[in-house]
């Protein structure tokens, strides 16, 4: 974990920067320069209030009348005039905070999407929860990174202004409050900065955490409630919770020492003003009522100063996001790829046909060889099935061929994307409807309702769009679908897509023999190539050629016609 250092800003900037000089800058930064403006009048309208109540309190210890009215309607005329600077800054403000996430979310969304970032991210477990990084930690630095910088804004205009002020009234005031504000901010930094700041990135990291369990078990509920688990999964979403709670505990410990601090700090203040003017005011060299201005200019001046020990608790949280994110990006800009480079990947090539020469797989961590030196052509209509036992590495080197795994030696050649189509064991069913379960991936490929139905009669779902309420229903298909009849739906995409080659991981590994063999017999009069893993020896007779993995990375070709079945 990283925490406060002189990297901290360049972590910061490296976030917040692009925004600012991108397309929508012009809107950004006009936001920004408004909200300054309006800041610029609050601090103007500050200073004319402070008058004020140090001229009516004059006036009532001089015991004139009229002059305290006047400065009473003066006053009020200045409320009515005030008001709407002091509303509508939050309003440009948040404005602003709002586009700059769009625009982030947008940003980080495109680079999570691309290059299968989302897919890898799995293997790196100190990029946790990427969806918490993504809704939230984004909202809070935009939010904040506004906010900090506005109130620093504010706190220098303050500064300049009420300091104008106590100057022309007690120099000794301002020399007092420039010592007093650099004693309390250098206790704040060193004496609670590093363990805020990691307390507050363990948070996070604590809290995503048990959401994520909770959401973990609502997705899983079935097979939970079929084993009778609930016993266990409580006791996991629990121990996920007393983890958060715990760190909680701290944090709130931690807090009440600063709090005492910031109470401290900040109530010594009500009587040091009066202590430090009173014998200019005793000895009738001051009015009283320049007495209380002083009291506020000091107030002003003092929280404009001091504006890293008020927000200090606000920062540090605002810091650990800044971490999560900047690793978070960071990766997805790519730069965590070199470690792989340097420990060899697989090469990829683009072809018509489908090779591997002298491959050599390894699992994404280095730790194990799956398979030594494999060289294969996969021509097509010479479909190829690949048998062995379980851990083998079948489903590895099919996540090969994809490109997923690339931790390895040797090279691939494969044809563009769009001409492969990959089918896992356990079906992926799309939020949405029918027809665009039968169209995933393409969806926008016109195809008349009546073709889509006689796709769904070849898969032997003959009855389906009409039990489901027509193409255009929208169910939970994942739900609402048996596992057998989700597979005969994925096998209608490849019929649709009629790809060069289908990736077939067990996609059949639910259905009865004669729907298996069915599905099949469709693709064979087809002009896709098969590879496929599967276990059940009916299949062997729709490919040319059998690769058998031994489990050690040594590994087996054979002509399907001679190979014989184990067991
Ligand atoms: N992400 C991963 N990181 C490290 N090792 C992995 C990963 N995924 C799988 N493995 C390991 O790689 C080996 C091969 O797994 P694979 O899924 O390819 O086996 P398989 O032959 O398809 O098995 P099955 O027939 O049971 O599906 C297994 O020992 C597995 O534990």
């Amino acid at each position: 974990m990283k925490t406060v250092d002189r990297h901290l800003w360049q972590r910061f900037l490296a976030i917040a920067t692009p925004y600012w000089r991108h397309e929508e800058k012009w809107k950004a930064w006009s936001l920004l320069l408004l909200s300054i403006l309006l800041l610029l009048g609050q601090t103007r309208f500050a200073v004319l209030f402070n008058e004020q109540t140090g001229e009516f309190t004059s006036a009532l210890a001089a015991r004139d009348e009229e002059r305290f009215w006047v400065s009473i309607k003066y006053c009020l005329g200045l409320l009515i005039v005030a008001i709407p600077f002091f509303a509508s800054y939050y309003f440009v403000r948040d404005t602003l905070a709002l586009h700059w996430r769009r625009w982030l979310t947008y940003r980080l969304l495109d680079k999570y999407f691309s290059h299968r970032h989302f897919y890898e991210l799995n293997a790196h477990a100190e990029i946790d929860n990427p969806d918490q990084r993504i809704a939230e930690d984004i909202n809070t630095f935009t939010q904040r990174s506004l906010y900090f910088l506005l109130i620093l804004i504010g706190s220098i205009l303050q500064l300049v202004a009420f300091s104008a002020v106590l100057w022309s009234i007690s120099r000794e005031l301002v020399y007092f409050l420039v010592f007093y504000a650099a004693i309390g901010t250098v206790i704040i930094i060193f004496g609670f900065g590093r363990r805020l700041i990691g307390l507050n990135f363990q948070q996070l990291r604590r809290e995503a955490d048990f959401r994520f369990s909770l959401v973990r078990f609502r997705e899983n509920a079935e097979a939970i409630a079929l084993y009778h688990g609930e016993a266990q999964e409580l006791q996991q979403v629990r121990q996920r919770f007393t983890n958060a709670f715990r760190n909680f505990k701290q944090l709130i410990r931690t807090q009440l020492f600063l709090n005492l601090f910031q109470y401290g700090f900040g109530l010594l203040t009500i009587v040091l003003p009066s202590i430090i003017i009173a014998p200019q005011v005793l000895s009738g060299e001051l009015e009283v009522g320049r007495a209380v201005q002083a009291a506020g200019a000091f107030a002003a001046v003092l929280s404009a100063i001091s504006v890293i020990i008020e927000n200090f608790e606000a920062l540090s949280r605002f810091t650990a996001g800044v971490d999560r994110l900047n690793t978070f990006t960071q990766y997805l800009a790519g730069e965590s790829t070199s470690r792989a480079s340097a420990l060899g990947v697989i090469e990829s090539v683009e072809g018509s046909q489908l090779w591997l020469e002298r491959v050599t797989l390894q699992t994404p961590n280095y730790e194990r060889t799956l398979i030594k030196e494999l060289s294969l052509h996969i021509k097509p209509g010479q479909g190829l099935i690949i048998v062995g036992q379980s851990g083998s590495g079948k489903s590895s080197l099919l996540r090969a061929l994809a490109g997923l795994w690339y931790a390895g030696s040797g090279t691939i050649c494969r044809p563009l994307p769009q001409d492969m189509l990959f089918l896992p064991q356990q079906p992926y069913m799309l939020l949405g409807t029918l027809r665009s379960q039968l169209l995933y991936p393409n969806e926008d490929r016109p195809v008349h309702d009546a073709d889509l139905l006689s796709l769904l009669e070849r898969v032997n779902l003959p009855e389906l769009a009409a039990r489901v309420g027509g193409l255009d229903a929208i169910h939970d298909w994942e739900k609402l679908l048996s596992i057998g009849e989700q597979q005969r739906l994925a096998f209608a995409r490849v019929l649709l897509c009629k790809p060069r080659y289908a990736v077939l991981d067990e996609a059949t590994s639910a259905l009865d023999i004669a729907n298996e063999e069915h599905l099949y017999q469709q693709l064979l009069n087809s002009e896709t190539t098969l590879i496929s893993v599967g276990h059940r020896p009916g299949i062997l007779k729709y490919h040319a050629q059998v690769l058998e993995l031994t489990g050690n990375g040594e590994w087996r070709a054979e002509p399907a016609a001679t190979y014989q079945f184990a067991g």
